[in-house]
């Protein structure tokens, strides 16, 4: 990398007035080709400019409401535009890093800024560093509040460098010791990803990691903004081995039993950290209406979901005559392959930020512990249907084992209710559709093979994939 001059923002910088018109024609273009950007490929129709915080004269902390329209069905979008809050640290000045030319919006062409070069900041190892500052000592900047747990010392100077994982938000590693995962798409509240295992940790759970500092906003309203972690030097994720043992004709079946037995240590541990419902067991009713409304929502978002309408309904309507004996309680949300670490022979559960694209008080609420069972038993298919051939035997082992190995520590085995595990992987695989569409359409081949399954077999009430 080369730096040259880096140019100082002018004193009037940080109006507002002046500085979204400057930016906006690059953000537009930009925007929509982030992984991050749940806008993927629509045009951003709008865009206002929620906060700014000088971090250097030359860095910028944003958060900046996009507009874009909802992905349709008819293709003529008369649903409600959608409106996400993005988190973008900005650098301004003369960058130079081919490798990473995505990290570039470009020049900017009118106001007073013309000329100077945009940039995303978290590439620019100078910024990164200034983060890690920031949080190893506590203190304000503008509406930023920078935050840390008081027992741990996080040393200076850790080299930086940006992850280039697949992500729904942007990490940074420091020195190979902590992670800094920034939240991209910004919503009101305490994120999950910091409030559940910083409560898990204190309860002993050694399954996650503790938050040794975060950052949060005041302004517009108050939310999480970062949270930084220990980093699990040299663990891989479920997902990069279930797919090295496939590639390798390998079983997966020990693994995928240790994961079972790991998910089942987070949710005791997290039935006892955080009230369970009171009420009784989760209304059976209730949640077959919400997955109804949430499929309601998908086949007006993706045409290729009607052919299955009816017979996807159909496991909601079964699930909606029984009622679970397992009371509610907080969840992971969004468990899947990609969110189990195993380091040193044991799996820890990460990435606690639940469905992004679900408001902060949904994702917090009470639910049944079958939906992450079911969220890691779709991601086995997901891995088994991810390179050709299809495996499908081979998901169905490692879903046995999963389950065997989450009924031991658990007491009770997710293979007991077919019909609450089908209306599960059926929500489930609808919301891996939306998902893939919005962010990754080579995808969603993936999960409309497990849709066509599981609408055309309304009957089942074996763990086939
Ligand atoms: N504590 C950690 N130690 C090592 N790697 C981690 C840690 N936390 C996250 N990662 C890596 O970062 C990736 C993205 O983290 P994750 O929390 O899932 O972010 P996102 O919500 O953006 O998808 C993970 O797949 C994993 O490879
Ligand atoms: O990145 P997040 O952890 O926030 O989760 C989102 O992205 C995941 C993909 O990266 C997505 O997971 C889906 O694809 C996985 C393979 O890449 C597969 O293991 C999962 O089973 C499947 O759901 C996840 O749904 C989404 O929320």
């Amino acid at each position: 990398m080369t730096k040259t001059e880096s140019a100082t923002l002018r004193p009037d910088s940080l109006d507002p007035a002046w500085l979204l018109p400057s930016l906006s024609g690059l953000l537009r273009t930009w925007l929509p080709r982030q992984r991050w950007f749940a806008g993927k490929g629509r045009p951003v129709t709008d865009l206002v400019l929620l906060s700014v915080t000088e971090l250097r004269p030359d860095c910028l902390h944003l958060l900046v409401r996009a507009e874009y329209p909802e992905l349709s069905a008819s293709g003529t979008s008369r649903a409600a535009p959608v409106r996400d809050c993005y988190q973008l640290i900005l650098g301004f000045g003369e960058f130079l890093m081919p490798r990473h030319h995505t990290a570039v919006l470009g020049r900017v062409r009118e106001g007073p800024l013309t000329g100077l070069l945009v940039y995303d900041a978290l590439h620019d190892p100078r910024s990164a560093s200034l983060l890690l500052d920031r949080l190893r000592t506590p203190g304000t900047a503008g509406a930023l509040r920078f935050e840390r747990d008081g027992a741990v010392t996080i040393p200076a100077g850790l080299p930086p460098r940006l992850l280039e994982a697949e992500q729904s938000n942007s990490s940074l590693v420091y020195g190979d010791a902590y992670i800094l995962k920034l939240f991209r798409r910004v919503r009101p509240g305490i994120n999950p990803d910091l409030e559940v295992p910083w409560a898990l940790a204190r309860q002993g759970c050694t399954r996650v990691l503790a938050p040794v500092a975060w950052f949060r906003t005041s302004s517009p309203w108050a939310a999480t903004l970062g949270v930084l972690q220990p980093f699990l030097r040299g663990a891989d994720d479920g997902w990069t081995q279930a797919l090295a043992a496939l590639a390798a004709g390998r079983e997966f079946t020990e693994e995928a039993d240790e994961m079972g037995q790991a998910t089942a240590e987070v949710h005791l541990a997290l039935a006892a950290a955080f009230p369970v419902e009171s009420q009784g067991p989760p209304r059976s009713e209730r949640l077959a209406a919400g997955m109804q409304e949430r499929l309601r929502d998908a086949l007006h978002a993706v045409p290729e979901l009607l052919p299955y309408a009816a017979g996807l309904r159909s496991a909601f309507t079964e699930a909606a005559a029984l009622d679970s004996p397992r009371p509610a309680q907080r969840i992971h949300g969004d468990l899947h392959l990609g969110q189990v670490l195993r380091a040193e022979r044991q799996w820890h559960v990460i990435d606690f930020e639940g469905e992004p694209a679900r408001p902060l008080p949904e994702r917090r609420r009470v639910q049944s512990p079958v939906r992450d069972v079911a969220g890691m038993l779709r991601s086995f298919d997901y891995a088994a249907h991810a390179r050709r051939p299809w495996r499908p035997e081979w998901a169905l082992r490692c879903r046995e084992a999963y389950c065997a190995g989450y009924a031991a520590v658990a007491g009770w085995d997710p293979r007991s209710e077919p019909e609450l595990l089908r209306a599960y992987e059926t929500d489930r695989a609808v919301y891996e559709v939306l998902y893939e569409a919005r962010h990754r359409p080579d995808w969603l081949p993936v999960p409309m093979a497990a849709i066509s399954r599981l609408a055309e077999r309304p009957g089942l009430r074996r763990l086939i994939p």
